[in-house]
């Protein structure tokens, strides 16, 4: 098991503190990581990610900064916003030169392709392609190293009611192959239907972290209105972990 923690996570941007004094511990299955537009989640797992230096604080994955792991993408796979591919580039060749650059095996981007049922449109011009299959190559491209760990940053962005049905189908199998799984976003029926845990940001800190359970009913009115009472700003912080 590969641990994922957060201690004391603060980062700066001039004169608004994005995240302040964060701590939460992830733990295998699938983690949703909900908050507001600007609630800093993609700031958090960008630090996750050494893309952004912390002002202050730890994010570790099996006990060390992303920088320090010896071979990220075998550890660690993730998802941010789906932009960036060569619109030149069909999908295939897109994950094959990603995959030569992690020092990963080829025969790995069939697999990957297969898994996310991009394997029909593999000698396509990503140039073409909608944002849903964007999604779904960008999901690809994180699957590459096989890796125990999986940041997605609103995975659902742009898949069609049947592409959040397969996308919610994929997280419950990687969680089921004992992978640990985060997955950002502010639709939270989404992530009703998914998650084992979540984390709840607001406003730069963690309201909450802890089982769906535990947060609120069943149901996604339960789920909406504890979200809310989170979110709101009237209630005091509350965090379990
Ligand atoms: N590079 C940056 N420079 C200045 N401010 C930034 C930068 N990145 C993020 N911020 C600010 O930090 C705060 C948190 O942003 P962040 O993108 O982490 O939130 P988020 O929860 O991911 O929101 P969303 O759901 O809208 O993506 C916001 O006020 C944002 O404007």
């Amino acid at each position: 098991m590969v641990d994922v923690s957060v201690t004391g996570l603060t980062k700066r941007f001039g004169a608004v503190t994005a995240v302040r004094d964060a701590g939460f511990t992830v733990a295998p299955g699938v983690t949703g990581f909900l908050g507001p537009n600007g609630a800093g989640k993609t700031t958090t797992l960008r630090m996750l990610l050494g893309l952004v230096r912390p002002t202050a604080g730890a994010a570790l994955i099996d006990g060390r900064p992303y920088a320090r792991l010896s071979e990220p993408r075998r550890v660690v796979g993730a998802l941010l916003e789906a932009t960036g591919f060569h619109p030149g580039r069909t999908a295939r060749d897109h994950l094959a030169i990603t995959a030569r650059l992690a020092g990963l095996p080829a025969y790995r981007v069939g697999q990957v392709l297969d898994e996310v049922g991009l394997a029909g449109d593999a000698r396509r011009r990503v140039g073409g392609f909608s944002l849903g299959m964007r999604q779904r190559l960008g999901l690809a491209g994180a699957l590459l190293g096989d890796p125990p760990v999986l940041i997605l940053d609103e995975p659902g962005n742009g898949l069609d009611p049947a592409g959040m049905a397969w996308l919610r189908g994929l997280l419950r199998d990687l969680a089921a192959q004992g992978r640990t799984v985060i997955v950002s976003s502010h639709v939270l029926s989404e992530v009703a239907q998914t998650v084992d845990r979540v984390i709840v940001m607001h406003e730069g800190t963690v309201r909450f972290a802890g089982t769906l359970d535990e947060l609120a009913e069943p149901g996604p009115a339960g789920l909406e209105a504890a979200f809310l009472r989170l979110t709101s700003g009237l209630q005091p912080e509350r965090s379990r972990s």
